[in-house]
């Protein structure tokens, strides 16, 4: 219907529509409270929304873009389980059609592309907002006492956040043609806004290399250094990092996706992780919207990673991202060599 469109618009605009959808299923997984927490490994689970929201994109993708290839953060799970038939999206975003393709992008074929998708990035915090919405303290420490990984100090915090966290939550779509980001979308299930006096939930944000980025307005950095990373998988590495950037202030966020929000709308200025933890599917569409938005995402060592078919998942060499060229090369000359070798010979 929509074919004299070029096919990476109409990508876009079906995975808008598509991380969407997902952004429901993850809220509704928490309404229901049955989160059906899995631990893959040391500080990495999965729960019944990671599941659910990566059926969906990926069979909605799948159904209308045969020939893509699609790789998801929770892969290992594509034969179990059905996909219900609510999940299937084919609705398509009408304003994202209409966005003008540039001429480098208007050939690409569905070969050309893969798609990384990451159907809830800040799962840590997921968890812990579900602990966090109990409002019966008795329900709320029997739930504590199922979630192994969260400490008391964190309890503790959780508990003065006002529930924050859930705002970290994210779904992830990004698109690499011949192993570069070029499209992407972050979905953000629980941000609170007010559109024309009714209260909304979620929003959506888009990048297209070219064209621009949308779904939120951008913001200049802070006046001072203000440093973004991880509240939920530090180190003694990643604060060595940290500390060499004679930053103002350091925001500890979760997921991959909030932290480049948090650069898109000037609430800081550098995103550095220096831990191999994050993978292809936590920085491609980050990577798309930034670059999109005149920023740069790299590893430590300053190189782009590819996003090809065939490449290892993990970011080995960490994270280290800037909304310009200037607040990049800042970084970049602060981090010591020895602390990039490190990460290098891992
Ligand atoms: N050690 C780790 N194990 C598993 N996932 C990690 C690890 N470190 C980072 N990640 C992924 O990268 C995202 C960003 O990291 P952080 O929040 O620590 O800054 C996390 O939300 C998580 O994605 P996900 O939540 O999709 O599993
Ligand atoms: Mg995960
Ligand atoms: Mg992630
Ligand atoms: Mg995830």
């Amino acid at each position: 219907m929509y074919g004299s469109v070029p096919l990476i618009v109409r990508l876009l605009a079906s995975s808008v529509s598509v991380a969407n959808r997902a952004g429901k299923i993850v809220r509704d997984v928490m309404s229901k409270g049955e989160l059906g927490i899995v631990e893959k490994g040391k500080d990495d689970y999965q729960t019944e929304a990671d599941r659910s929201a990566q059926r969906c994109i990926v069979a909605s993708l799948a159904a209308q873009y045969p020939n893509l290839k699609i790789i998801g953060e929770e892969d290992s799970l594509e034969d179990e389980g059905e996909v219900v038939s609510d999940w299937l999206v084919n609705e398509i975003d009408k304003e994202i059609l209409k966005l003008q393709c540039p001429p480098n992008l208007q050939e690409v074929k569905e070969e050309d592309i893969v798609v990384w998708v990451d159907p809830l990035d800040g799962t840590s915090e997921y968890t812990q907002g579900a602990l966090m919405l109990k409002r019966d303290p008795w329900e709320r420490w029997k739930m504590y006492l199922t979630h192994p990984f969260i400490s008391m100090k964190w309890y503790l915090s959780l508990l003065q956040n006002n529930y924050g966290f859930l705002e970290h939550v994210t779904v992830l779509i990004g698109i690499a043609v011949n192993e570069t980001p070029v499209a992407g979308v972050i979905h953000q299930p629980y941000y609170k806004n007010i559109v024309e006096g009714d209260k909304k939930i979620g929003r959506t944000i888009w990048g297209l290399h070219g064209v621009g980025v949308g779904g939120f307005t951008p913001a200049p950095p802070p006046e001072s250094i203000v440093i973004t990373t991880t509240r939920s998988h530090s180190n003694p590495v990643v604060e060595e990092a940290l500390k060499v950037m004679n930053a103002s202030k350091v925001l500890r966020v979760g997921g991959a996706g909030y932290k480049v929000l948090q650069l898109l709308e000037g609430n800081a200025s550098i995103y550095v992780f220096a831990s191999p933890g994050c993978k292809k599917w936590d920085t491609c569409a980050p990577e798309a919207i930034l670059s999109a938005a005149g920023g740069k995402l790299t590893d430590i060592l300053g190189n782009f990673y590819k996003y090809g078919a065939n490449v290892t998942k993990p970011n080995k060499t960490g994270v280290l991202a800037a909304v310009n060229n200037e607040l990049h090369s800042y970084a970049l000359e602060r981090i010591p060599e020895k602390l990039q070798e490190t990460l290098a010979n891992k």
